[in-house]
């Protein structure tokens, strides 16, 4: 049984480690996240960096080496084959980048949704008929109900797959890459459809994707680098000296259980941290110096800080860096900026080593 107080999704030090020809790779370094019930969250990383690893896992289709990861209350790295088989018809849905890998090219949007609810075994005869008409509704490709696949642009073939993903009724959705064969357009429209479905039947939402354009369609975006979740932006409303909604991005580093952080690369490349850093405790937060031979010592502060920007609860205690209109939020300018969560999403960026210099 679920524990109310439980979030979806958890996974806590999660490691996975594969090992190919006498080689080791470590896809996970201890990996954590917390994503609660009903929350639709984005997982953005360089290519490389184990978003898919993450997803396979939190589908049941692979095992993690060690550490936590817990479902809607399953654990994944203990459950045996009849949970898990429950566990992907039930519990969970997928949204893969590939159609193919969606929807069964010989049957139509309706027929694919009422295979779909076959296998969950969730409905039958005018209940399903209800279900297979609703879904399409909510997608709004209700009038593709008897198109295949083939005869679908790319977007609406996602819709469907997006439908046919929620057909078993389940409390978490995961989509690895949806939009990755669409255009900018398309991806928009499918991920606001994404959007809609998680407000209006409350499934807990897990996207990985290389989109960096995914942040403006979510609360929350995750950052993996080098198989941990370095950073993440969260997105909310504010009202404006003069009582206009305003769109807020705020990046926060993410702290984990024994107080490690990955430091932002364009912090280490500025100030050229290398192998070690000076840290010093102020009543309210941690100056990092440079800690190399001949690094000048730390100044002492010469103004009050600013006041903390206000922050969300979620653990384990990220720590705020700059509060910025959404629209600025993709834009670095300069040390002090908050980069986009996508930033790092180029290969240059996912390929650099994870910086030594990160502690607290
Ligand atoms: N089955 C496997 N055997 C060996 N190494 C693997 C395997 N699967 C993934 N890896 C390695 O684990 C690391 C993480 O891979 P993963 O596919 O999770 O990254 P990713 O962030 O999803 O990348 P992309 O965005 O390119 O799909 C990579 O170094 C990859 O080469």
């Amino acid at each position: 049984m679920t524990d109310v107080a439980e979030p979806h999704i958890l996974c806590v030090d999660l490691v996975r480690i594969f090992s190919a020809d006498g080689v080791e790779v470590q896809a996970l370094q201890g990996l954590n996240l917390r994503v609660e019930a009903g929350e639709m969250v984005a997982v953005v990383g360089a290519s490389g960096s184990g978003k898919s690893t993450l997803l396979t896992i939190l589908s049941g289709l692979d095992t993690a080496t060690a550490g936590v990861a817990r479902v809607a209350g399953h654990d994944l790295l203990t459950m045996g084959g009849r949970e898990r088989v429950g566990y992907q018809r039930r519990t969970v849905g997928f949204i893969w980048q590939q159609t193919s890998r969606n929807l069964l090219p010989y049957l139509t949007a309706a027929e694919n949704l009422a295979l779909a609810i076959n296998v969950a075994g969730t409905a039958k005869g005018g209940a399903r008929a209800q279900r297979i008409a609703e879904l399409l509704d909510l997608l709004e490709v209700a009038e593709f109900a008897d198109r295949r696949p083939g005869e679908l642009s790319g977007g609406q073939q996602q819709r469907v797959a997006i439908a046919v993903a929620l057909a078993n009724g389940p409390r978490v959705l995961l989509a690895d890459e949806p939009t990755g064969e669409l255009d900018e357009a398309t991806s928009a429209s499918v991920l606001e459809a994404m959007r809609r479905v998680n407000e209006e039947l409350g499934v807990t939402t897990l996207i990985v994707t290389h989109d960096p354009t995914v942040s403006e369609h979510v609360r929350r975006t995750v950052q993996i680098r080098d198989g941990r979740t370095s950073t993440e932006v969260l997105r909310s409303t504010r009202l404006d000296e003069h009582g206009a909604e305003q769109a807020v991005a705020e990046e926060f580093a993410v702290l984990d259980r024994v107080g490690r952080l990955q430091l932002p690369h364009d912090f280490v490349a500025s100030l050229e941290l290398q192998e070690r850093v000076r840290l010093a405790l102020e009543p309210d937060h941690v100056g990092v110096w440079p800690g190399h031979e001949g690094a000048p010592p730390p100044r002492p502060r010469e103004s009050a800080p600013p006041e903390p920007a206000p922050r969300e609860p979620w653990p384990p205690g990220p720590s705020p860096r700059e509060s910025a209109p959404a629209d600025d939020a993709p834009r670095r300018r300069g040390r002090h900026a908050a980069p986009d969560p996508g930033a790092d999403a180029d290969p240059d960026a996912g390929d650099r080593p994870a910086p030594n210099g990160g502690a607290a």
